[in-house]
């Protein structure tokens, strides 16, 4: 070789083994190699073995940046876009961001020229700064707008189109998740004569969109893909969807986007599958007229946002025949009319946290309250058994009162309601209403008696009833007030409509602070006393039943007879602290490693020793005040 050509080869080769050559430069460089090989082979330079030697190790080099995959040593990446593009996914490319901004985008001479071929030398009568054009970043004006990302100067023309034609406040969206351009001319001023668009003349290529109501902001699905992925920038049309040139009110425009339908893809047609599915479903905030367009279609696996737990009370059209027959031989749930108006929301906390769903309690396991007992069978268990009956006069009363000191199984006679009565049972606590739904409290108990309404015959038991409808004080937080207020208005609700068959059984042991209005509503005041000798019986022979023990008849009385004045907790913890008796005479050596049938049955001294720590927890002066108020108020014999 000659020593000009020496020297290029020299600078060449230190230019490929430097690492600092993009892929381009260095296949060039191999290229000029192979060139200067056969030069110097056609100038007799190189002899033809030489010359066959080193044309096979730079074409070897040169071969291999041409198919390598690696962007940053070969040139074929473009097989892998060709794979990509096949299989619609991203690819590298899409990572492209375009360096348009607002104000360029305008300044591109092909956006200038299609502005002047539109307009027809007319002014343009929107001035540049009153379009806001969002490139590149995250849709605005609708938190429903997709991230839009990439634009390609090729098709600006067609966005800009669009964007003009478009009416005020209306966010172009394409189905496409990841690209696009959003178009939001806020104080796009129309002219009267001009009502459809800046460019009067309608190009046959493009969807015409008509204006919705002023400041109504809608969503159209565009035609265009401004996109570098030559897939996306397919035309892409709404097969059924004359949402993408209809007017809100549902009247075709003028130019059939259909016309220029062409190829789709896999996932395009996927796409446009899953927006016939649910075109007939209008998206919540969007006009009924445009329920096929854009939200469905941006993508299947799309979250659905702020919205994505929202249950709608209405089922799907293509599910209501299953929920429906679901439902038949159940209770209405919420598709009911009479729920239409309350909050989903609503609606799904009641029925999934206060609609009861504790272990079962049987009337036997209640200890004594046996006139209590009677009464309440008479008023819910038979009713429902017989409603025929039970009308008219013998109507049972709407609101019951179980009043009485602390631990005397008012609640656990909520709770044998709740498995005995066959009613639907919900059970609730003030703290639910007061704390949990801050000032939606009343909201709460309106929805709550129209579920019950529609679950008839349901209960509804509300524990701690004075904290919730305690006497009403002018120093009261506005919103107890008001849910106290909406409670003696359904109350009474509950009480006028004869056929509901709805019951209301409060539970509370300070009934003397129980509002007077709310008082009458619960017609019938069950005095919940302290267990009598034999109640107190039964509850430590149903304990020990469950326990080894050795008790005799007499000791079972002898330890009735020392209780006096204990209430059903009481006699419960004092069998729970017996019962550990026989733990604790094990040497602590020994508890790890006995049996439980070596553990010794419980025997007296367990109950004479646990008398001596479990004491009754209700005063004689707090019974003095249960036994008054029940002879003013109650309505026990
Ligand atoms: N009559 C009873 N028969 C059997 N067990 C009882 C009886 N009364 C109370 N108990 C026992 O006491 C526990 C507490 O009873 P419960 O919660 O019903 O009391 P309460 O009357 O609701 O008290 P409070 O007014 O403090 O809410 C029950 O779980 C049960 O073990
Ligand atoms: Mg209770």
């Amino acid at each position: 070789m000659s020593g000009a050509h020496l020297d290029e080869w020299q600078k060449r080769s230190f230019d490929i083994s430097s690492g600092n050559c993009t892929p381009e430069q260095t296949a060039d460089a191999y290229r000029a190699h192979i060139l200067s090989i056969q030069y110097a082979w056609a100038s007799s330079q190189l002899s033809q073995a030489g010359m066959a030697s080193l044309l096979r190790t730079y074409s070897e080099r040169y071969a291999a940046v041409l198919d390598s995959d690696d962007p940053r040593t070969g040139l074929n990446n473009y097989a892998e876009s060709a794979l990509h593009l096949a299989r619609s996914q991203k690819n590298y490319s899409d990572k492209w961001e375009s360096s348009l901004t607002a104000e360029s985008v305008l300044e591109l001479p092909s956006v200038q020229k299609t502005i002047q071929a539109k307009t027809g030398g007319e002014s343009f009568v929107v001035a540049p700064a009153d379009i806001n054009i969002t490139v590149g970043q995250e849709g605005k004006g609708s938190s429903l707008t997709p991230p839009f990302k990439t634009v390609q100067p090729p098709q600006l023309k067609s966005e800009v189109k669009i964007a003009a034609s478009i009416p005020a406040n209306v966010s172009v969206e394409r189905p496409s998740s990841h690209e696009g351009i959003s178009v939001n001319p806020p104080s796009f001023s129309r002219p009267p004569a001009q009502p459809q668009s800046v460019f009067s003349r309608p190009s046959p290529a493009l969807p015409h969109v008509n204006p919705g109501p002023a400041g109504v902001t809608q969503h159209y699905q565009s035609s265009f893909f401004p996109t570098s992925n030559t897939s996306k920038r397919k035309h892409f049309y709404n097969t059924d969807g004359g949402d993408v040139g209809r007017e809100q009110n549902g009247s075709q425009v003028s130019s059939d986007p259909r016309a220029v339908t062409t190829f789709k893809t896999a996932r395009e047609q996927f796409v446009v599958d899953q927006q016939r599915k649910h075109s007939h479903q209008p998206q919540r905030g969007q006009a009924p007229g445009m329920a096929a367009t854009v939200k469905k279609s941006l993508g299947a696996n799309r979250p659905r946002g702020a919205f994505s737990k929202f249950v709608s009370p209405i089922p799907r059209q293509e599910e209501e025949g299953s929920v429906a027959s679901r439902n038949s031989n159940q209770e209405p749930q919420i598709l009911d009319e009479r729920l239409k108006n309350f909050e989903p929301k609503i609606i799904e906390l009641i029925m999934s946290e206060i609609m009861d769903h504790g272990p079962p309690v049987g009337w036997d396991d209640i200890a004594g309250l046996e006139f209590a007992k009677t009464t309440i069978k008479e008023i819910v268990v038979w009713p429902m058994l017989r409603p025929d009956i039970f009308t008219g006069l013998r109507g049972p009363p709407k609101g019951i009162l179980l009043f009485g000191p602390p631990g005397t199984g008012k609640t656990l006679i909520g709770k044998c309601i709740a498995c005995q009565s066959g009613a639907t049972f919900f059970s609730i606590s003030a703290s639910s209403l007061t704390s949990k739904w801050v000032g939606e409290g009343e909201k709460m108990v309106r929805a709550l008696f129209a579920i019950a309404r529609c679950h008839q015959p349901a209960v509804i038991f509300i524990d701690e009833i004075d904290s919730l409808l305690s006497q009403r004080t002018d120093g009261e937080h506005d919103s107890s007030r008001r849910i106290k207020t909406e409670f003696l208005v359904q109350l009474d609700g509950a009480a006028t409509a004869a056929e509901d068959r709805i019951l209301v059984v409060g539970a509370t042991n300070r009934p003397q602070e129980i509002d007077e209005a709310a008082r009458r509503r619960l017609a019938k005041r069950l005095y919940i006393p302290l267990p009598e000798a034999t109640a107190r019986r039964q509850i430590v022979t149903n304990l020990m039943a469950q326990e080894k023990n050795q008790l005799g008849e007499s000791e079972v009385e002898r330890v009735v007879t020392a209780t006096e004045g204990f209430s059903g907790a009481d006699m419960t913890q004092l069998c729970r602290e017996a019962a550990l008796g026989p733990i604790r005479s094990i040497q602590l050596s020994d508890i790890a490693t006995i049996t439980a049938d070596q553990v010794r049955p419980i025997i007296y001294s367990d109950f004479h020793d646990a008398l001596k720590t479990v004491r009754p927890s209700v005063s004689s002066k707090d019974l003095e005040l249960y036994e008054e108020w029940n002879k003013t108020f109650g309505c026990g014999r």
